[in-house]
């Protein structure tokens, strides 16, 4: 344990306030990562009040090295230096045991879930970002292959394209119309409505920049808060009814899963793998964020997979075994194989997914992936069945049982 210790050097000080005093002073600590106050997530065991007016806290983080410590420190010794009767403010650190830990991050989901912002995404809609370690993997084409899977069968699924400056949702589904906004009746600002693509029985609705800038001055949105883009994205969106929104998310960002963290807490993570064992080390980094932002990573889709050629013979162009690796290392099932096909990046090409007509492996695997997701991962709910209650302790059973398969294997 570290002691700091800071003076405020008053002359005639008032009495020393109470240990509870300072708790409620402490209430106003916000942990910026966990989003809730250090009290009430149980960061705080102890606090003492010396007749000096000397105040010793002892803060429980997380993890030992959290980012996050000097940011706390700050706020604590600011906020309880200006009490009355304060002469100096003590932090002794500690770290949480694994119980403690997950007792926390079920408190900070809580919070989460109960202060999220509102969105324009339907309550029962499953949602599900998309996310690699880096570029390049193909994680724009498994969103938008899953998403016409999932439309082919019928389902009405969302496509938000929050790779704000690496767009390419709009080229990979051959849409090109710029979108609208529309005013809609108690919203004071007008809404942007999806552009829209029919997939047999099933509807597509996309939402990216590249509807709203040419992809030639998408560069010009380099300053644009990221996090920011995506929280209009799902605010100022007119997206009606949704049984799926896919996030094709942008490579490696912390920051955009924390903001979906905090507006659509239930989000759940599909990471996009090579095979190659190197590209899986990244993928890990990709899942790890999502721990930290508690997002659940329900499952591991490894593209590019083993190459066969015409005369039936298998080639690992880029090497074999990642996506198993990385489901065994997170504790995620591998949902399934894409194997490199010309027809993936032609379909691509021409806007029209593998995955809507096409035949052969890959546009098979794709709709396997969706088939799977729409009857076991996450099906469809009726918004007139459902017992939320029953839900929601459900979802926090597979949710805890979750992470801490993660903190043994951690
Ligand atoms: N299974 C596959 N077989 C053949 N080509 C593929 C496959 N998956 C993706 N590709 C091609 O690889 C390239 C990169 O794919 P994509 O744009 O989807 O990757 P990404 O991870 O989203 O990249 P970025 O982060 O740069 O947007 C594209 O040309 C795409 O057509």
């Amino acid at each position: 344990m570290v002691s700091d210790a800071t003076s405020t050097g008053q002359a005639r000080r008032p009495a020393p306030p109470t240990p509870e005093e300072v708790r409620g002073v402490l209430e106003s600590v916000i942990d910026p990562e966990l989003g809730a106050d250090i009290v009430s997530l149980g960061m705080v065991p102890s606090v003492e009040v010396a007749d000096d007016g000397v105040v010793t806290v002892e803060i429980k983080l997380t993890i030992s090295g959290c980012p996050m410590r000097a940011d706390i420190q700050k706020e604590v010794k600011d906020r309880v230096e200006l009490h009355p009767g304060v002469s100096k403010v003590a932090i002794t650190w500690g770290e949480m045991n694994a119980e403690e830990r997950s007792e926390v991050m079920t408190k900070a989901r809580w919070n989460a879930r109960e202060n999220a912002p509102d969105t324009m995404v339907p309550s029962t809609c499953n949602v599900l970002a998309i996310a690699s370690g880096k570029g390049g993997v193909g994680k724009s084409s498994v969103t938008v292959n899953l998403a016409a899977a999932l439309a082919g069968l019928g389902h009405t699924v969302g496509v938000l394209d929050a790779d704000i400056w690496g767009f390419s949702v709009p080229r990979l589904l051959g849409i090109d119309e710029r979108m609208e906004a529309e005013r809609v009746d108690g919203h004071d600002k007008p809404l942007i409505i999806p552009n829209e693509r029919r997939v047999g029985d099933g509807l597509l609705k996309v939402v990216s920049t590249g509807f709203l800038v040419g992809e030639d001055t998408a560069l010009m949105w380099r300053g644009l808060m990221l996090t920011k883009a995506v929280e209009q994205f799902l605010r100022d969106v007119q997206w009606g009814e949704l049984d799926y929104l896919l996030i094709d998310m942008p490579p490696g960002t912390g920051d955009v899963q924390m903001g979906l963290a905090r507006m659509l807490p239930k989000t759940d993570l599909l990471v996009v793998t090579t095979p190659a064992l190197a590209a899986q080390k990244v993928a890990q980094r990709a899942a790890d964020m999502a721990k930290r932002s508690f997002l659940k990573v329900v499952g591991v889709i490894e593209n590019m997979s083993a190459f066969t050629d015409s005369a039936g013979v298998e080639h690992a162009l880029f090497g074999s075994g990642g996506g198993e690796a990385l489901a065994a290392s997170i504790g995620a099932p591998l949902l399934g194989q894409i194997p490199i096909e010309p027809s993936v990046s032609a379909g691509g090409d021409a806007g029209d997914p593998v995955s809507i007509a096409g035949v052969g492996p890959a546009a098979d695997v794709f709709r396997s992936i969706a088939e799977h997701i729409s009857t076991e991962l996450a099906p469809v709910v009726d918004p007139d069945q459902v017992d939320m209650a029953g839900c929601t302790a459900r979802l926090f059973e597979t949710v805890d049982a979750a992470f801490a398969e993660l903190d043994a294997k951690a």
